[in-house]
């Protein structure tokens, strides 16, 4: 068992607190087919007009492209898994609906609710930093294997109100909303790229290696490894 003293704990999802698969199978198996119809179902929604515009752009297509060419493009970005905001934002309303009609439940680890509640019973405070749209992130902690989890999380970051997970100034703009010394948090992830960019930034940091996840036996260098989180405390200084 590793000891760290922390005033926050700020934790990856896919990974870290699900396994991939819940993201990459269930989680995009519901959103794929679902994309074009909800573009369709909401032409006025400026969330949605904003972000099919941002597709149009980012994909290279022409103005006039309909539903299915944007469509096509995001099979793409999710078929090599590219994180890229208008995706995540429309899987997060795909997702939302989904949760609260009672269609998706998240699947968590088994380790991760006993230690998240004993961080927040110790006093300190929970975030989550995910590419997961922050609307997705909420839904999926509504209603998980251990129930509605969302009380734990103080709040939430995503890469629209953070930036990108694997560069410095994301986890400098994170410490600042906190109003949080960078030495005084922790990130947890399973991606070596994404703790070099926290620890960079001078967080702390915790390599989640989960036996059968992606990252199990990655050179996670400089930072704590663990495989659960029951091999590691965190305390309040
Ligand atoms: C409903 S949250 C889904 C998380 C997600 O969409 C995702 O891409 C996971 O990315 P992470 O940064 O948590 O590895
Ligand atoms: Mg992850």
């Amino acid at each position: 068992m590793t000891a760290l003293t922390a005033r926050w704990v700020v934790v990856d999802i896919e990974g870290t607190l699900t396994p991939t698969s819940q993201v990459h199978v269930v989680l995009y198996d519901y959103a794929r087919p679902r994309l074009g119809p909800w573009i369709d179902a909401h032409p006025s929604d400026p969330v949605v007009t904003e972000a099919v515009a941002q597709i149009r752009s980012l994909g290279g297509l022409p103005e006039t492209a309909g539903t299915a060419e944007i469509v096509s493009v995001l099979h793409g970005w999710m078929d090599a898994d590219q994180k890229i905001a208008p995706l995540k934002t429309l899987q997060g309303l795909i997702w939302q609906r989904g949760y609260a009609e009672g269609d998706l439940v998240t699947e968590l680890f088994p380790d991760v609710v006993p230690a998240l509640r004993s961080w927040h019973d110790k006093g300190l405070d929970l975030a989550v930093f995910s590419s997961g749209s922050v609307a997705g992130q909420v839904a999926a902690f509504s209603r998980t294997t251990d129930g509605d989890i969302t009380s734990l999380f103080a709040t939430h970051f995503d890469t629209v109100n953070a930036g990108p997970k694997r560069e410095a100034p994301s986890y400098r703009a994170i410490a600042s909303a906190l109003g949080a010394a960078a030495a005084e948090i922790v990130f947890c992830s399973d991606v070596p790229a994404e703790l070099d960019a926290a620890r960079a930034d001078g967080w702390q940091t915790v390599g989640l290696a989960r036996p059968g996840e992606p990252f199990a036996d990655a050179d996670f260098g400089p930072h704590l490894a663990v495989r659960t989180f029951a091999e590691v405390s965190v305390d309040l200084p």
